[in-house]
């Protein structure tokens, strides 16, 4: 049975997950079209358990609209995503982030009249609460717990200066580091940065590569999509390529570096 025939129950995912047990995320033949434009076809993919994998690929290759497929926040027009034994198409954003999947955004998406601190402390407290609707800061008072454990994660990003700082007042790859905190916090199973470190300078970048290898020994699996080939190649254990919303090359970073077919994609644009 292909696994886009799979029902969503839970004993199908559970007969699904024992078949691939090294695998996080199994991508399974998706196809995604914008009015006629296939920005994703017949794309197969598995992330194994433990690894940072790069998702590379030219300009509108389609790497964005694969990571909005996983985190469901666009529904494939074919095929399925399964995460941890979980079937997750049809799931929604915030369902999804509950089976342990965080995702840092290309464009930042944090509270930006929250401190650093207090921005920290939501996905913690909603992870630990639900989506709680309630005032987030009478749900802040009394969490020593978390506060301690919020502050210890920012200072790992580098933003114990700001702790007490409104978001709206960090510079744009600040921000991004404390989205990457916020991601940090919830201990994800699996975390997808869509470029993070665009907009940083090099000595940002570089900090930013030191503090995902930190992560990467804790053992987290981690999907990457990134312009940066020095991040790219600092990084991954394994790269997939994109162009025009197919794979045209997976392997490791030494392959696809050789791999003319991969030349011939990013001619035009920066090399690999
Ligand atoms: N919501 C949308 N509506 C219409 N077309 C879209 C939409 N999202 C993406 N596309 C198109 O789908 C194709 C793939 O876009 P996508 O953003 O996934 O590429 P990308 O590889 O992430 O590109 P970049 O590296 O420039 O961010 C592009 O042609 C893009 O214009």
């Amino acid at each position: 049975m292909a696994v886009a025939d799979i029902p969503t129950g839970e004993t199908s995912e559970r007969e699904f997950a024992s078949g691939v047990p090294d695998k996080v995320l199994h991508i399974d033949d998706v196809h995604k079209s914008f009015a006629g434009l296939h920005a994703l076809s017949n794309v197969d993919l598995d992330v194994r358990h433990g690894e940072t994998h790069a998702i590379i690929g030219p300009n509108g290759a389609g790497k964005s609209t694969l990571l909005n497929v996983c985190v469901g926040r666009l529904p494939p027009d074919r095929g399925a995503v399964i995460f941890d034994g979980h079937v997750l198409t049809g799931k929604t954003p915030h369902e999804i982030n509950q089976l342990g999947v965080a995702r840092v955004f290309q464009t930042p998406e944090v509270f930006l009249d929250l401190s650093v601190l207090q921005n920290v402390m939501v996905p913690a407290l909603s992870k630990r609460d639900g989506p709680f609707k309630l005032n987030p800061f009478a749900a802040f008072a009394g969490e020593t717990e978390i506060r301690d454990e919020a502050e210890a994660v920012i200072a790992s990003v580098g933003l114990a200066d700001h702790m007490r700082d409104t978001a709206s007042s960090l510079s744009r790859g600040d921000k991004r580091r404390l989205e990457l905190a916020m991601c940090l916090i919830q201990h994800p199973k699996l975390l997808l940065l869509d470029e993070p470190t665009a907009g940083m300078a090099r000595h940002d970048t570089n900090a930013t590569i030191d503090l995902l290898k930190r992560i990467k020994e804790g053992g987290m699996t981690k999907v990457i999509i990134e312009h940066d080939m020095h991040v790219v190649f600092s990084l991954a254990d394994r790269i997939t390529v994109l162009a025009g919303g197919r794979i045209i090359a997976q392997g490791r970073p030494e392959e696809i570096k050789n791999n003319p077919k991969v030349k011939e994609a990013y001619l035009g644009e920066e090399q690999v």
